[in-house]
């Protein structure tokens, strides 16, 4: 079944401005946004728990099977700093945010992070192991690297994804018609 709505992921290295990014944009589309490792948490989808990382390990399996009968319908711009286990179907569009190394830091000191979680991060953006692993991922056609150092940015990338959500529309509606 053809969707009426897009489906857009939201990923990047946490900090790099997902959550807000995503928000700014359900506030201002018809899209709803579910951030992933809260919902895992709201409906206990966890197998585990990383004690060098200090976080919860998701339960891939089950918050597919939670998610789908939403992501069939469409209209939903996830939000998760990982992108390798959601089924390829899912996603209209990806977008990567990418954050200069200095400016991440000290979003991520501001979280109090212990010391391997920071190093685990700043080595995620500086390999810019998201990016790599949407590429691998989903069709490379559809994977868009976005910078988000500053409010400009974050301001210019939401225009950016709401102009590709009015032609992705009109494009939907015309071979609809
Ligand atoms: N482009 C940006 N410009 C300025 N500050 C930003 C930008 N993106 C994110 N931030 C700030 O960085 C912090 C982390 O953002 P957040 O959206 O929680 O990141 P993520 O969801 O990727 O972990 C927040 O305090 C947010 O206000």
């Amino acid at each position: 079944m053809m969707r009426t709505k897009p489906n857009i992921l939201i990923t990047g290295t946490p900090g790099t401005g997902k959550s807000t990014l995503a928000q700014e944009l359900a506030n201002v589309t018809q899209l709803k946004m579910v951030n992933v490792g809260q919902f895992a948490k709201e409906n206990d989808l966890f197998c585990g728990f990383d004690d060098k990382l200090e976080c919860p390990i998701l339960d891939d399996d089950q918050i597919i099977d939670e998610l789908e009968s939403e992501m069939s319908e469409g209209g939903v711009i996830i939000d998760y700093h990982s992108c390798d286990f959601f089924p390829e179907r899912w996603f209209d569009i990806v977008f990567v945010l990418r954050t200069d190394n200095s400016i991440l830091y000290d979003r991520l000191a501001q979280r109090r992070y212990n010391e391997a979680k920071m190093k685990n991060n700043i080595e995620c953006e500086i390999f810019q192991t998201i990016l790599d692993e949407a590429r691998e991922s989903y069709k490379t056609e559809i994977v868009h690297e976005l910078q988000s150092d500053t409010p400009n940015d974050m301001e210019q990338n939401v225009d950016k994804i709401v102009t590709w959500c009015n032609q992705w529309s009109t494009s939907v509606g015309q071979q609809r018609a």
